[in-house]
């Protein structure tokens, strides 16, 4: 069996989901079979009475089977109900049910007289019902209950009322219940190995959509949000400034002449400094800031709640930190610097613009000598 999990209690489309509303649904689905393994024990007491009125079937014990099987398919359902099972592994309470349908149907079994063989159609009836409810193993415990408290109870009617209860036929109708228990457990049994591979199924593809929800959203290389989730944030920051007068900035950084990097030490090298820088702005840049890689060696910077001169001293104090490094990314001695333009959002104004204002002021960083902070 694939699942570590005995019981089968929460339908298909939940496996796995720990949910309040999955839960709910669990619930509802106990209750639900629980309320249908009642419903068939009262089909079958009404056959039952039906066939003493008829005369085929024994009125002596026929009201203590009544009471004890109404009693005994009543308290699952009330225990259920009350959510008492909840905490339970079985909390739907299929295996014991299923025991019970057994035992009473045997008892039915005994009452019967001529009318026997309905009751063993009565017993693979529900049993084919409670079966799929449960994990492969249950289901095996149950239909060999099923068998064996079967076999003795037909071998003792054929030997105390051999009139009524025929060897030679009984042997027979066991043959047949045999095979039709055999039959649903091997059904069930290929019921759990799909709802297995579903399991597993959506499981990976939770995995997937996590991993699709994550490459959507941060860059590969850095680890850093990327130009997308940069432009959602920087918008919602826009919408959120028209209700506050709470100044927010954004920075445009840019490496200084990256392309030297990449056309003497390699792309590779390249590569390892962008990661390196993007480390180092993330750690020395405000846990609020939002840093982002906007596209090649360009990093945007947004910084919530932050008047224009508070956002330069950030920049400043990420500019001290690259120069303070004792050693910047291999190889050894290699400079690092940027060039930056902060710009403050101006209120109502489009957030567009407060970019293309940084954006200006970063070519003007670039013009002005490189490696400084313009606003
Ligand atoms: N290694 C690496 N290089 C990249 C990546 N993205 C862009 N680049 C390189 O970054 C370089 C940017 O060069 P330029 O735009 O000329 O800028 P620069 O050399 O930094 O010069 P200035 O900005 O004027 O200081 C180009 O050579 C790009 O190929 C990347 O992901 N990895």
């Amino acid at each position: 069996m694939a699942n570590d999990h005995a019981w089968r209690d929460e339908p298909p489309g939940d496996a796995g989901d720990n949910t309040p509303t999955s839960t709910s649904h669990s619930q509802r689905a106990r209750v639900a079979q629980a309320l249908l393994a009642l419903s068939l024990l009262l089909a079958g007491v009404a056959a039952m009475h039906t066939g003493a009125w008829l005369g085929t079937v024994d009125r002596d014990g026929l009201w203590a089977w009544t009471i004890v099987s109404v009693i005994g398919f009543s308290i699952p359902l009330v225990l259920i109900q009350t959510r008492v099972t909840e905490k339970l592994h079985d909390p739907s309470l299929t295996l014991p049910q299923m025991l019970l349908a057994s035992t009473v149907a045997a008892w039915a079994y005994t009452l019967a007289g001529t009318s026997h063989a309905v009751v063993t159609l009565m017993q693979a009836l529900a049993l084919s019902f409670g079966i799929f409810g449960i994990d492969s193993r249950p289901a095996v415990y149950c239909a060999a209950y099923s068998i064996l408290v079967f076999a003795v109870t037909m071998v003792r009617q054929c030997l105390v009322d051999p009139v009524r209860y025929q060897a030679a036929d009984d042997l027979l109708l066991f043959i047949f219940l045999v095979l039709i228990v055999v039959g649903i457990v091997i059904n069930t049994m290929r019921v759990n190995r799909m709802r297995e591979r579903i399991r597993t199924q959506k499981q990976d593809l939770q995995q997937a959509l996590a991993r699709i929800e994550q490459l959507a959203t941060l860059d590969e290389l850095t680890g850093l949000p990327n130009r997308r989730f940069l432009q959602q944030a920087l918008d919602a920051e826009g919408l959120r400034s028209q209700r506050s007068q709470v100044p927010w900035c954004v920075a445009l950084i840019d490496l200084d002449n990256f392309k030297r990097i990449n056309d003497t030490h390699g792309h590779a090298t390249g590569d390892a400094v962008l990661k390196w820088f993007a480390t180092q702005a993330k750690t020395f840049m405000r846990a609020s800031d939002i840093v982002g890689r906007w596209g090649g060696e360009e990093f945007v910077v947004l910084m919530p709640a932050t008047s224009l001169p508070d956002g330069v001293n950030g920049l400043q104090r990420l500019k001290a930190m690259l120069e303070a490094q004792p050693s910047s990314p291999p190889p050894e001695g290699l400079t690092i610097t940027f060039s930056a333009g902060v710009a403050q959002h101006a209120k109502d104004d489009a957030v567009a613009h407060t970019l293309e204002l940084a954006d200006q002021l970063c070519y003007a960083a670039k013009r002005n000598g490189r490696n400084r902070i313009e606003k």
